[in-house]
């Protein structure tokens, strides 16, 4: 069912901090900053290749990434995103199996524009994982 790695996610602290850190002593290329209230998050996107990283911070009252930041407060991997090519072929499959699917359990647009959820963590091995619908 999943298919491609997507993304990485490591929440940071300092995003600009974070971004330099990448571009100046990792040579990456570091994708424009992207708010999205809507998500509680700062991202920035960086192109690996393969695969990209998402580095986080949080933005606004209630980030679901506070709570994490409380714990860790140097930052660390956040979650994986896997693709897959239909979501809600996925959800059934996983909600069937017992997976606990996140907030109301329904795709929420994400930073590519496409439908994402989230699984929670305690059901795949203490990983937050994420799907995203790519139809491919
Ligand atoms: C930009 C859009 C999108 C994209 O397109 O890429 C994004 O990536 S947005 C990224 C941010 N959004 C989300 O993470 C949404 C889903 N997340 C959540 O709903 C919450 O973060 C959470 C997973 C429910 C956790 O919320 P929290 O407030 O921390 O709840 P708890 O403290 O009750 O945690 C429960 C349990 O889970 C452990 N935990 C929390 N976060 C993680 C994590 N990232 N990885 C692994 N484990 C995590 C937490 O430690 C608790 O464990 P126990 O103490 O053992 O109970
Ligand atoms: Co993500």
């Amino acid at each position: 069912m999943i298919g491609r790695l997507n993304h990485i996610a490591i929440a940071v602290p300092d995003l600009d901090a974070a971004a330099a850190k990448y571009r100046d002593q990792l040579g990456a290329r570091i994708g424009m900053q992207q708010p999205l209230p809507e998500h509680g998050v700062t991202v920035v996107f960086i192109d690996t290749g393969n695969t990209k990283v998402e580095l986080l911070e949080p933005l606004g009252e209630g980030s679901p990434i506070a709570a994490f930041l409380e714990k860790n407060p140097g930052g660390g991997m956040h979650h994986v995103c896997f693709e897959v090519a239909d979501l809600a072929a996925a959800i059934a499959r996983l909600q069937q199996a017992g997976a606990r699917v996140l907030g109301d359990g329904r795709p929420r647009t994400g930073a590519h524009g496409n439908p994402v959820v989230f699984l929670h963590p305690r059901d795949f091995d203490g990983t937050l994982i994420e799907l995203e619908e790519t139809g491919s």
